[in-house]
């Protein structure tokens, strides 16, 4: 029976551009991750994915079939698409680590159910601890893919509809002043904000360059002139630089007359509410739509009519992976002190084993103990990865039947430790 090896060659590269274009590997990896995606083949959206890619130091690996079809499309064309790239993940206490992310998988239909993505995510992944990462992350296009890796959800996130027909009115007043701003004058003030927000948001994961683009009153994908974007922003006194942003659009869904809100990004409480507060005076709109609110919303408890806001949708968002779990639980805060030993298995190898976690005034530290060290914890990679970050607890995990307690109050005991001072969230799409 054929190998993989005797179907198919693996080459990992980085993308480049010759003359403002992309070169031709570059192009073709592109082009065949956008027929995975059911995405067109515009230059301009490949010609700013590859500008993207390049500001972001990712690295592409692509699949090619060594005996291509007479006729079927180029040879440099990949059968499968991987990027790896790395960006810092806030994990709490503003701690930031540097994290493996991974992008853009696609398999051709007619090369699919052979295990070219397990290949790529088994050889990638190997690569990415071997070189020191404790962490990796992607976001899903379904949820029943990445656990077999290892992969858990760790922060989620809404899409809430708020009833404009009714009267919208905060409850608390907030301070400072929001304006509506100029696209130049976004370019520099949301890099700044969302560094913030970055700094002190547990589950945040860094943005990549093609962010730059929205920034600039662009589109994200094709950096052409997006003539339907407003923004505005939030100054907390006079004369102070701008706390956060919003980039919203008005479009027409039959009869109504819908805000969307695009990229949010209050990293205090003053511009989270004076933002919300701006967006509910707009005249002219029957519903506010917003697709990246946070789980915990503070804006629920703040609107007086709290009925008028409907969460309309959940889902997953970033999924993380453990690579490396002494360093991975050192590396993050915790709310309690304690001892905990878990036990955690991994089919990929990487998290497999026993680790005991000392948490001393707040600082953890953990080490790897012998196989047969009694464990107050049971759990996988996928599971370790969702306690990780504290967005979920490790008693709702219990209750799940995802986490053994072989302690009694263990889990309560994980719980707190494990808790964030602040809701796990994240505003980045990747
Ligand atoms: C991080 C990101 O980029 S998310 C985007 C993922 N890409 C897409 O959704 C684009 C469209 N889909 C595809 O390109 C492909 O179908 C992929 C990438 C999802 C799967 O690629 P394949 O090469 O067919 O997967 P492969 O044969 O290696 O399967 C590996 C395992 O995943 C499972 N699997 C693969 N696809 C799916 C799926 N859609 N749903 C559930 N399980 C799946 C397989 O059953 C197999 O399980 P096993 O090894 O435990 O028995």
């Amino acid at each position: 029976m054929a190998t993989f090896d005797d179907d198919y060659v693996v080459r990992t590269f980085s993308p480049s551009l010759v003359d403002g274009k992309p070169d031709q590997a570059t192009e073709a990896w592109l082009a065949a991750t956008r027929i995975g995606f059911h995405e067109d083949s515009d230059p301009d959206s490949v010609r700013e994915s590859a500008i993207g890619a390049i500001d972001d130091g990712r690295v592409f690996t692509g699949v090619y079939a060594r005996n291509p079809v007479a006729g079927s499309l180029g040879d440099d064309w990949p059968v499968g698409t991987y990027a790896g790239y790395t960006k810092s993940i806030n994990v709490g206490g503003g701690a930031l680590v540097d994290s493996y992310l991974v992008s853009d998988v696609t398999v051709r239909a007619t090369h699919r159910r052979r295990g070219m993505l397990r290949h790529l995510m088994t050889d990638r992944l190997a690569a990415a601890a071997a070189s020191g990462h404790a962490l990796a992350a992607l976001t899903a296009s379904e949820s029943t893919i990445y656990r077999r890796f290892g992969f858990g959800p760790a922060t989620r996130k809404r899409s809430i509809v708020i009833d404009r027909r009714s009267p919208f009115a905060l409850l608390a007043q907030p301070g400072g002043r929001v304006e509506m701003a100029s696209p130049t004058e976004l370019a520099t003030v949301a890099p700044r904000v969302f560094a913030q927000f970055h700094a002190t948001t547990p589950g945040s994961v860094d943005r990549q360059g093609q962010y730059a683009n929205a920034y600039n009153g662009l589109d994200y994908g094709t950096a052409k002139p997006d003539k339907n974007v407003r923004a505005a922003i939030h100054v907390p006194s006079p004369g102070a630089p701008a706390d956060g942003y919003v980039l919203y659009s008005m479009v027409s869904d039959g009869p109504l007359s819908v805000l969307k809100v695009g990229d949010l990004v209050a990293p205090t409480r003053d511009a989270f509410l004076g933002l919300w507060d701006f967006l509910g005076a707009i005249d002219l709109v029957d519903e506010i739509r917003w697709s990246r609110a946070p789980v915990e919303n503070p804006l629920l408890h703040a609107l007086a009519g709290s009925r008028d806001l409907k969460t309309v949708g959940e889902s997953d968002h970033v999924w993380l992976r453990v690579l490396d779990a002494p360093a991975a639980l050192s590396a993050r805060p915790y709310g309690h002190d304690g001892s905990l030993t878990l036990r955690v298995h991994d089919k990929l190898g990487h998290a497999d084993g026993t680790f005991r976690l000392d948490v001393t005034d707040g600082a953890g530290h953990a080490t790897r103990v012998g196989e047969n060290a009694p464990a107050a914890l049971e759990l996988d990679a996928a599971t370790l990865a969702t306690l990780y970050l504290g967005g979920v607890s490790a008693s709702l995990l219990g209750s799940a039947g995802l986490v053994a307690e072989h302690r009694q109050g263990a889990l309560g005991e994980a719980t707190r430790m494990f808790a964030q001072d602040r809701p796990v969230y994240g505003v980045t799409d990747f």
